[in-house]
């Protein structure tokens, strides 16, 4: 299998704190990994650095045979990387629709203010944003909702909403940061059935999730961290059993691996 993202011994400091410490590991095309490890463990700011919010101290990433460090943060969608947060970045008074069709303004020539201008080329490509946020909604399950205000959903269906739009830029890594934060068991299971479905689709994910019967259940391969540090990687099997791992979790009351 091809090796779409290689972490390559990361580092990042914040003042006087280590936060990630020779970090590596890798996401082949179409694999699910999860980044698991107790609070502050450094796995935000993995992502962060993945998904080029800041750069790592030191150590490098190689996504999709680049080296990142030459790709400016606003290009990483058009580079294949796409991202939701922890909190959600929904803008409540848009449609659900309208806030799809914002993650395509990244990837149309024309972009936002091209749409503005009316010309002939914008309006197809209006189009075609239109259609294809359609799709998206009905892809995470919510197409239902395409026209209500986005401000008035449910917060399960932001999460899918924010999902609808990560995808709008067909990217070829999905990284996710606590999407099942807040989600009641039904709305969990729904959402790993989704992440089947986007993996059956050929884009890999990278999660970061606390709900450890999510992990299990939809992570090909898990890599562990603790106090910045990578204490080990493997399948679901291997990582419920590792002696460390569960050390690592112990004392954290609401986590049971
Ligand atoms: N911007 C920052 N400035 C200073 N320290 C930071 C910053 N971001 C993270 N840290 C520190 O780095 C460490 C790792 O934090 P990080 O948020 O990456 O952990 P985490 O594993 O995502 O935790 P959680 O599961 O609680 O979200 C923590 O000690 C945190 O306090």
């Amino acid at each position: 299998m091809d090796r779409l993202l290689h972490v390559n011994t990361i580092s990042k400091s914040f003042g006087g704190v280590q936060a990630v410490n020779n970090v590596e590991f890798h996401v082949h095309a179409g694999e699910i990994v999860a980044l698991i490890g107790p609070n502050g463990a450094g796995k935000s700011t993995v992502l962060n650095m993945v998904s080029g919010v800041f750069p790592p101290s030191s150590g490098e990433i190689r996504f999709d045979n680049r080296f990142m460090s030459t790709v400016r943060g606003h290009q990483y969608a058009a580079a294949g990387i796409s991202r939701t947060f922890q909190n959600l970045q929904v803008f409540d008074d848009m449609t659900v629709l309208e806030n799809v069709m914002v993650g395509f303004h990244s990837r149309t020539r024309s972009g936002l203010f091209g749409c503005g201008l009316g010309s002939g080329r914008s309006r197809r490509e209006e189009k075609f944003m239109r259609e294809q946020s359609y799709r998206l909604l009905k892809q995470v399950g919510i197409a239902e909702l395409a026209e209500k205000t986005a401000g008035n959903l449910p917060y399960g269906k932001l999460r899918l909403l924010e999902i609808a739009r990560a995808m709008a830029v067909e990217p070829k890594l999905l990284l996710l940061d606590e999407p099942a934060a807040g989600l009641n068991h039904t709305e969990t299971a729904e959402l790993s059935l989704l992440f089947k479905r986007i993996q059956a689709a050929g884009t890999a994910i990278l999660l970061v999730e606390h709900d450890m019967d999510m992990v299990m259940n939809v992570a090909d391969r898990i890599v562990v961290l603790d106090q910045g540090e990578k204490i080990a990687e493997g399948i679901p099997e291997e990582i419920q059993q590792n002696p460390k791992v569960i050390a690592a979790y112990l004392g954290q009351e609401e986590v049971a691996v």
